[in-house]
């Protein structure tokens, strides 16, 4: 962990200034070295699954994050004046401005540091919660290894032509720049207006072999490392069963879909995936990389010597969706918010008698209780996922396969 410099980090303790200091408390865990956060998690994570695991499931490795500079995605609350702008965590101390934490690679940070730069040439005030007065809300940033996509949410629209006018101090490695509307007074971050202000209408995010369109209102993972190797995972896992057809249920913007299908094709192996998703944009999203990847097509029949793959994205409540569905894959994959598929859709699951599902849970207490509501399937293998590290946050990674009445 002190391998990592970062004037932010002491380098004997290898803890974060601001951490110490008593001004953030977002890292819960920071007094703990990484090593030992992620061998506590998965002690947890075992215990906590235990009543859906069988002598034969497998515990895999954990997938270890790096422990700083992983944060791909943030979302600063744009408080104090025109002139000082502070960046802060929704949550947490308001006047600590955090935009070069630890957490964040240092494009994350540049790109901050140059909306600052804009709001003061553009003289856009800052909101305040109290009076209800003020323009600027938030600043959203999610970045790839060497662009990024900003987008500035705003109360109204009065403030864009100043905006418009001095776009040109982002930094240069902005390639998506945008304005979110959000005029209520409310604890939700965005508003439902997005409008382009420059660049391309979205970013291109490198995962693992392929690279995902992004549309500004879309869901991404916000360790992309990580995320990108639990994608390959899962289509591992999928494609070792031998499935030739699969769903991608809570899809976004198509991570396990997507790399499913490229899995498949690297196999030389028939893939027919379908990825559902409640948000337009994120299908948008999909559909756009499923074409530019030639995975748009229809998919040819099992028999042809060429083997074809087909990724195709409808927008969808899931349970809605799957429930009136009357061709059933070989594979599902369920990535959930954290309240988890719930009572509905695992009695839909239960009773599919689908081969294999694969549930990526950003809550293992959530999944847990799924679990128990799907005594037809037990834990095949599991492993943790370590997305969020120094926090007390963990992504949990199952493969259920179906039990026979003897194993039960
Ligand atoms: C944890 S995210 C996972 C997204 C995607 N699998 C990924 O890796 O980026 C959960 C997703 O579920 C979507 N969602 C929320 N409620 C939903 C519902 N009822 N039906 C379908 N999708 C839903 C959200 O918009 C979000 O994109």
């Amino acid at each position: 962990m002190t391998a990592f410099a970062h004037p932010r980090i002491d380098p004997e303790s290898g803890i974060c200034e601001y951490f110490s200091a008593g001004q953030c408390e977002s890292c819960s865990l920071m007094r703990t070295p990484h090593d030992a956060q992620v061998d506590e998690a998965n002690t947890q994570l075992k215990a906590l699954l235990a009543h859906a695991m069988t002598p034969a499931t497998v515990w895999e490795e954990p997938l270890v994050s790096a422990p700083w500079g992983f944060r791909t995605k943030a979302k600063m609350m744009v408080r104090g004046t025109a002139n000082a702008p502070v960046f802060s965590f929704p949550g947490t101390h308001e006047g600590v401005d955090l935009a070069d934490c630890p957490l964040y690679p240092a494009l994350v940070t540049d790109v901050l540091e140059s909306a600052r730069a804009l709001i003061r040439r553009a003289q856009v005030p800052p909101y305040n919660l109290d009076k209800r007065r003020g323009e600027i809300k938030y600043v959203l940033v999610t970045a790839t290894p060497t662009e990024a996509m900003v987008r500035l949410v705003l109360r109204s629209t009065s403030a864009l032509d100043r905006i418009r006018e001095h776009l040109a101090l982002l930094d240069p490695r902005v390639s998506v720049v945008s304005a979110n509307i959000h005029p209520e007074h409310e604890a939700l971050i965005e508003g439902a207006e997005e409008i382009h202000l420059a660049g391309a209408d979205r970013l291109r995010l490198p995962i693992g072999g392929i690279d995902v369109d992004v549309l500004p209102r879309s869901f991404t993972q916000t360790n992309t490392a990580v995320a990108s190797e639990l994608y390959a995972q899962v289509a591992r896992w999928i494609l070792d069963t031998g499935a030739h057809t699969a769903w991608d249920l809570y899809c976004g913007v198509g991570g396990f879909a997507l790399s499913i299908a490229h899995e498949a094709r690297a196999r030389g192996a028939h893939m027919d995936v379908t990825g559902i998703e409640i948000t337009n944009e994120a299908i948008e999203s999909a559909r756009g990389s499923a074409k530019r990847h030639g995975f748009a097509g229809a998919v040819g029949p099992l028999t042809t010597p060429e083997p074809s793959v087909r990724a195709h994205f409808d927008t969808a409540d899931a349970t809605e969706w799957a429930r009136h569905q009357s061709n059933l894959p070989e594979a599902i994959v369920v990535n959930p918010p954290r309240r988890g598929i719930g009572d509905a859709l695992a009695t839909v699951l239960n009773g599919s008698g689908v081969r294999t599902i694969a549930y990526s849970s950003c809550n293992p207490e959530t999944l847990a209780a799924d679990l128990a509501r799907m005594p037809n399937y037990r834990i095949a293998r599991a492993r943790l996922i370590d997305m969020f590290p120094h926090s007390a946050h963990n992504e949990a990674l199952v493969l259920l396969t179906r039990t026979t009445a003897e194993e039960r």
